[in-house]
């Protein structure tokens, strides 16, 4: 406790040397009430990334992780919708709310590699008179029409208000509570950390986020508790910390009291954001999906056939899943698994919201996917929990194969004893029972995908990226390896893995591949479609300890989707690799 007071009062020091003969009046209000944050990063992480990127590369990137993308990029449940139907019905709901000057974005552009999207997508930056959103489009690229664009706008300069020499009312949210206003959210209660005295409901209040600080103990901290009064003036111990950190004005939706009394609700409405990008919160359910492009292509990239049996290894929320399973017609199987028991309840909410079918959930380890022996040769290929239920249940079958006089097909027979197992149509009750698997057969899937837990640092918009270091990238490299090792014995000769992070670092992405193809000689990139992507990094980075991690090498670049956030595309940042797998000789 005291060592976090000393923590507070030492960063209150330190930011009063530093600015105390700074006055007020020299100040340029202008330059204090905008959105300029410097994202900051642990120091041998950005060298790192500098020799990977080059300076100029890399302070591109990190300038655009720290503001939202200008769209809002919707999937259409092709199950459930059309495009079209969506674009009227979210036209018809935007003109409800106020939004009239929503327009239908003409496909006036003729499809290029290159321009496909800049042309629909770029922001203008200007002042528009919309409040959220400019433009509504399809999807130009070859395959993806059932993909929807929401253009946003942003930066918008706003004006806080003069409020006749005195310090503006304000509220201070989390850099989480930040990160989600900027992409469109309210701010809650809980995000709340500070605010000015006297403020009431109805008032109006600047906006602004606490990021974190390099401490002197070394360490990276917020000094700011829960509950503090802001000053307001040059003397308050907060004050040049928000500096270029305000992201909107808003209307108190309670009292100071109220905001750190109770426990949720709106504590304040945004009525003016740096950013304007719609909501989609509850909107349409169960007809479109909110999801990154680099995700959507993802699943395109593997190519998922109707009928095949696929793994996701690391499924949650769901969001691949169900885009797989809806490239498949909900034909065929798609095991999802992953190791949280609450987020394995979401993916089976999401199937049923989006009427699939053809999906199967596990609570599983995907460091533990593998399932050898006896175990393995049960029909289901999956090593359940339940093995003595499932050998009832395969006599069970056994008996209908008899009765019907014909055998079912393999995935007709595992559908009919996950119907025995669950009832029918267990994915569509809510908040039901999460099955555990010991693990799956080697080679009993057509093709697997790896979404790997990673370092997320293509995530966007980021306000702070200072707590990974090169020894949390690396920890992250082993653990993907070790999935991968599960992915290889997985899938069936002639089969597909596909590779996908969500993070800019090369460790987890072109080193992943070097290593995949290093050590599995049966393993090949293969090309992917749609490629939208840039090519990955060849070469090698020698590391500050001495280590040199190998990337790709010359002539392999073009085969992997490197989603860069600076790019025109607008994207998170975002890396796909496709591996197509030879007979094995394990
Ligand atoms: C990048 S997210 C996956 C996102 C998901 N593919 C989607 O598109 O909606 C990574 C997921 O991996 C899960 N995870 C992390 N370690 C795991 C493990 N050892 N086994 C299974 N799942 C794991 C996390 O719970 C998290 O949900």
């Amino acid at each position: 406790m005291q060592k976090g007071r000393d923590f507070i009062k030492a960063i209150h020091r330190s930011f009063f040397t530093l600015h105390s003969n700074t006055s007020i009046s020299q100040m340029d209000q202008s330059t204090r009430y905008r959105y300029s944050p410097t994202l900051k990063w642990n120091p041998m992480v950005e060298e790192y990334f500098i020799k990977a990127y080059g300076a100029d590369h890399f302070s591109r990137i990190s300038t655009a992780l720290t503001c939202p993308s200008c769209y809002s990029c919707i999937r259409v449940n092709t199950l459930k919708s059309t495009s079209d139907a969506v674009i009227e019905k979210l036209l018809e709901i935007f003109k409800e709310r106020g939004m009239h000057d929503v327009a239908v974005q003409e496909s006036s552009t003729t499809w290029e590699p290159d321009n496909c999207c800049k042309a629909t997508l770029k922001c203008t930056g200007s002042a528009e008179s919309l409040k959220a959103i400019k433009s509504i489009s399809k999807c130009q690229f070859p395959g993806l029409d059932y993909v929807v664009f929401v253009k946003g706008s942003g930066p918008h300069a706003i004006h806080y208000g003069d409020n006749e020499g005195k310090p503006l009312k304000e509220v201070i949210v989390s850099r989480k509570c930040a990160e989600a206003v900027l992409r469109g959210a309210q701010v809650y209660v809980p995000g709340v950390l500070a605010c000015s005295a006297h403020v009431e409901r109805g008032d109006a209040v600047a906006v602004s986020v606490a990021v974190e600080q390099y401490g002197p103990d070394g360490g990276w901290g917020v000094a700011m508790t829960r509950g503090t009064v802001i000053q307001g003036s040059q003397e308050d111990p907060y004050y040049f910390e928000r500096d270029g950190l305000y992201i909107g004005q808003a209307t108190a939706m309670m009292s100071r009291a109220g905001m750190f009394r109770v426990t949720e609700g709106v504590a304040v409405d945004m009525k003016e954001r740096v950013y304007r990008l719609p909501s989609f919160y509850d909107l349409l359910e169960g007809e479109i999906f909110l999801q990154n492009l680099p995700s959507i292509i993802t699943a395109h990239a593997l190519d998922p056939q109707p009928g095949e049996r696929i793994l996701d290894m690391c499924a949650a929320p769901g969001g691949k899943t169900t885009a797989i399973a809806s490239l498949m017609k909900d034909k065929g199987e798609v095991v999802a698994v992953d190791r949280s028991h609450n987020k394995v309840l979401g993916i089976q909410k999401l199937a049923a919201e989006m009427g699939l079918s053809c999906i199967t959930t596990y609570k599983l380890d995907a460091l533990k996917s593998v399932c050898h022996g006896a175990e393995s040769d049960s029909l289901p290929n999956t090593c359940s929990a339940e093995d003595a239920r499932t050998s009832d249940l395969l006599s069970t079958v056994n008996d209908l194969q008899l009765k019907d006089g014909q055998y079912p097909s393999k995935a007709e027979l595992r559908k009919r004893i996950r119907q025995l197992k669950n009832g029918p149509g267990r994915n569509h009750t809510a908040g039901g029972r999460v099955e555990k698997s010991k693990g799956f057969s080697p080679n009993s899937f057509d093709r697997v995908l790896l979404d790997a837990p990673c370092s997320a640092l293509g995530l966007r918009p980021r306000l702070f990226a200072g707590e990974d270091t090169i020894d949390s990238l690396r920890s992250n490299a082993k653990y993907q390896r070790r999935m991968f090792d599960q992915a290889v014995q997985l899938v069936r000769p002639g089969g597909v893995i596909v590779y996908s992070t969500c993070t800019i670092s090369p460790g987890e992405n072109e080193a992943l591949v070097r290593y995949a193809l290093d050590k599995y000689e049966f393993l090949s990139l293969a090309s992917q479609h749609p490629k939208i992507g840039g090519p990955g990094l060849t070469g090698s980075c020698q590391l500050s300890d001495g280590f040199v991690e190998e990337w790709l090498k010359p002539g392999e670049e073009n085969f992997v989707q490197r989603f860069d956030p600076s790019s025109d595309l607008d994207t998170i940042g975002f890396f796909i690799a496709k591996f197509s797998v030879g007979p094995k000789n394990i």
